[in-house]
């Protein structure tokens, strides 16, 4: 019986490889510079893996970018333009984030979490072959620091199912990769004769049809005896997939128990293969309770060879922040519910320990006290509950989740009060996070400036972005989120109940990262977040200011959310905080308000089965934000994707006025959804992409517009971009606007 991690975060426990990387693209450090601190940061997390006591130690689960364009690179599936950049690192960059000449490639959501991965573009003759030079020189650097490691690959049926296909099937080039993949696994044996590799195949916890499973069983009969073959899924159970599997010849599986309770490993025990019960979350924050763990795996494997069952965590480690020791203002009580990925290996350790009746060293017995204590304290803390906002939660009725006047109605009454034209324009929220904004709020985080200047500060930002929208002429303008360090995580600061950390850091994509709030308490608002913010804006012009806000499931899709209570219990009262905000600003004069619910569509749960338990709390809890506003006050929302045909009714129930979505980097598939079925309210399917450096010209944006057009009726749409504005430079924002409200005019010019 051994300990294993999926994998380990490598972004740096002070996001190193972001600083690195940000650097080596700005040209401030070489290749060699960035391929050093790759390397040390490597070396520390498999020693800090090693010191733990973990057996099973992953090689490549590092990555530059990302381990999807990693495979993408390793089975040689790269896109013809991008086969005139020479360099492996120009190019390996040129795909994943654009250059002068190249577009990226598509980014999307990693299942249901907030990681996002360089979405593979598949040709059935692409001359897939096998490359290895990323493993070896990973592979060698851990041997010579005595570790003997399991690599970690993706499977190819996962690999080929989350790939965007230009040409062939699904089946054909799963079938020509098997090849491919036999080559890996052989030139892998040449490092080691017993090697062991762990494939990754999460697509099988998504509802598997009978042909998925088909070929799964194909995959795994002719690659399952080449070498000691370990598949992994995680985020659910995989039931089907574990029975097919068990027939196959791989050694055994690594299976989520956090997030996929349900998964049986009966079939695999009974064929005699090897279980991973994956039982410390990977997901989410709070200890694990040890004893229960140790309890709940003993009986579960009662029946199984010692030597077959493995322990370790639900899924990688990647989706939590390293490491508590710089969390030095966190409230005691609090940092002692909580381990990151470092305290996370302990607790690996001492289940493991526990289930093996092996004798606990004087560190683990610290581990294990110190681990009851927390559990014990969290489930009495006076931290936690909040008699008000339990009782708000359960007195609400039907009357809280509705508007009191039809859509039909109040749009017209928001039309005379807002008096905006046809074709109206606006942005999504965010206008540039510069540096010299950074550097403002460290100084003031660290003391070094105070209050009032830098509020002062601010509000210079705001003024200057109020003149510039007015000058180009936008319809409805914002205030730029200039206080905000993040969407989420500026919210969670002002929560009752919610915690934030100083440097729990959580890779997004690429060199982005995230601190996700805890929420680990009752929520509430004590009091006003944005209207200090967003009535100066408006006293800045007569146009409407939209007043901007975080939707309640959002700020749970992406914060470490409380496991003591239902997540729609947790929901309602993140919904009732953020209604008292929605007041405030009404209350204030604001006549618009958005609330982006730009996680909606990620926080479905993977299972069919699970789907609308999810939809009907989440669209019930933005109802529950918004409902309370006068018929005449406009509620937008804002979703940064738009595959939306499965969940359109669950949109148009959020009985939002208007939409503004992701459209311009999808072939327009968002279009032919309201082609086939239109749209109540009215919607602004962004014109441009944000994610990009390129400036759109105002003749592509018309185009754009018309295409539009073609299947909306001209006075439901609204112009704007994809999403906001914060990742990008002022110089880029500036033209492209400007030519956004340009393209806007012309096409108005048409309709008259
Ligand atoms: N939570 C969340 N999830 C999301 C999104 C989002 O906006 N928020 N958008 C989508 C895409 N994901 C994204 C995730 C992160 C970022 C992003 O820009 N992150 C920033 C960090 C944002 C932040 O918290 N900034 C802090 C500053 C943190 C910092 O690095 N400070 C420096 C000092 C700054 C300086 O002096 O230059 C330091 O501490 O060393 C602030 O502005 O206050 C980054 O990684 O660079 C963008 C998109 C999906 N998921
Ligand atoms: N209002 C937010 C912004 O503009 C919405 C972003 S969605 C990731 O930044
Ligand atoms: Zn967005």
């Amino acid at each position: 019986m051994a300990t294993y991690v999926i994998g380990f975060p490598r972004i740096g426990e002070q996001r190193e490889l972001k600083k690195a990387l940000e650097s080596y693209w700005a040209g401030k450090i070489n290749q060699e510079e960035l391929k050093q601190t790759a390397s040390e940061l490597r070396k520390r997390h498999w020693i800090y893996q090693k010191n733990a006591g973990i057996d099973m130690i992953s090689v490549n689960d590092f990555s530059f970018y990302d381990n999807m364009l990693d495979m993408t690179v390793m089975l040689n599936a790269i896109p013809e333009k991008y086969k005139d950049i020479n360099n492996c690192m120009d190019r390996y960059f040129a795909m994943a984030r654009g250059d002068a000449n190249h577009k990226a490639m598509e980014m999307t959501k990693w299942f249901n979490t907030n990681y996002h991965y360089i979405v593979p573009e598949l040709d059935i003759n692409m001359g897939f072959k096998a490359n290895i030079e990323k493993i070896k020189i990973e592979y060698n650097e851990a041997k010579e620091l005595g570790i003997n490691p399991k690599v970690n690959i993706i499977g190819p049926i996962t690999y080929v199912k989350l790939s965007k296909i230009i040409n062939g099937t699904e089946k054909e080039i799963i079938e020509k990769l098997i090849p491919v993949y036999k080559d890996i696994i052989h030139q892998l044996k040449e490092l080691d004769e017993n090697i062991t590799i762990q494939m990754d195949e999460p697509y099988f916890v998504t509802n598997p049809t009978n042909e998925d499973l088909e070929i799964l069983k194909k995959v795994y009969n002719e690659l399952g005896n080449l070498a000691n073959i370990y598949v992994a899924t995680y985020f659910e159970h995989s039931n089907e997939a574990n029975e097919v599997l068990a027939k196959t010849p791989i050694k055994g599986m690594f299976l989520d128990f956090v997030a996929g309770s349900e998964n049986s490993i009966k079939s695999l025990v009974e064929a005699g293969k090897e279980v991973g019960i994956g039982i410390v979350n990977g997901r989410n924050v709070w200890v694990n309770d040890i004893e229960k763990s140790a309890a709940f795996i003993k009986g579960l494997t009662e029946a199984v060879d010692n030597e077959k069952v493995h322990i370790g965590s639900s899924c990688s480690l990647l989706h939590v922040p390293y490491t508590l020791k710089y969390e030095t203002k966190m409230d005691e009580d609090i940092k002692s519910w909580i381990s990151y990925a470092l305290e996370k290996l302990d607790e690996i350790r001492v289940i493991n320990k526990l289930v093996k009746n092996e004798e606990l060293s004087e560190t683990d017995k610290e581990v294990l006290e110190g681990n009851k204590i927390a559990i014990a304290t969290r489930k009495t803390s006076k931290k936690i509950h909040d008699p008000i906002v339990q009782d708000r939660v359960s007195n609400l009725t039907e009357k809280d989740k509705h508007r009191n006047m039809p859509f039909e109605e109040r749009i017209k009454l928001q039309h005379e009060n807002l008096k905006y034209p046809i074709l109206p324009t606006t942005t999504i929220g965010s206008f540039p996070q510069t540096p010299e904004l950074r550097k403002l709020r460290r100084d003031y985080k660290n003391g070094v400036i105070d209050e009032t200047t830098y509020k002062e500060e601010i509000k210079k930002m705001i003024k200057e972005c109020v003149k510039f929208q007015e000058e180009i002429d936008l319809d409805v303008l914002v205030h730029g989120e200039f206080e905000r360090n993040d969407m989420v995580e500026y919210f969670g600061e002002q929560l009752n109940g919610v915690a934030f950390s100083q440097n729990g850091w959580v890779q997004s994509y690429g060199s982005r990262c995230v601190k996700p709030p805890l929420i680990y308490g009752d929520v509430s608002r004590p009091k006003d977040m944005t209207v200090e913010w967003i009535t100066y804006a408006q006293s800045l012009t007569n146009k409407p200011m939209k007043g901007m806000l975080t939707g309640p499931v959002t700020m749970l899709n992406w914060s470490f959310v409380r496991d003591d209570q239902s997540r729609r219990t947790t929901a309602y009262q993140m919904a009732l905080a953020i209604r008292d905000e929605v007041e405030a600003l009404e209350a204030a004069g604001i006549k618009v308000i958005q609330v982006d619910e730009a996680a909606l569509r990620e926080g479905y749960p993977l299972r069919d089965e699970k789907k609308a338990e999810y939809e009907d709390w989440a669209i019930t809890s933005f109802r529950i934000t918004t409902s309370i506003v006068k018929p005449e006050t406009q509620i937008h929302t804002h979703m940064c994707y738009s595959e939306f045909s499965d969940i359109m009714d669950a949109i148009e129930n959020m009985d939002a006025d208007v939409i503004s979505i992701e459209n311009a980097r999808s072939d327009n598939s968002l279009l032919k959804i309201f082609k086939e079925r239109g749209y109540k309210g009215e919607i602004g399917p962004g014109v441009y992409d944000i994610h990009s450096p390129r400036i759109p010209s105002t003749e592509e944006m018309v185009d754009q517009i018309n295409q539009i057009l073609e299947v909306l009726p001209a006075e439901k749409v609204w112009v704007n971009p994809d999403c906001g504005l914060k990742t990008r430079k002022w110089e880029e924002v500036k033209p492209s606007l400007k030519n956004m409200v340009e393209a806007a005019k012309k096409v108005r010019a048409t309709l008259k």
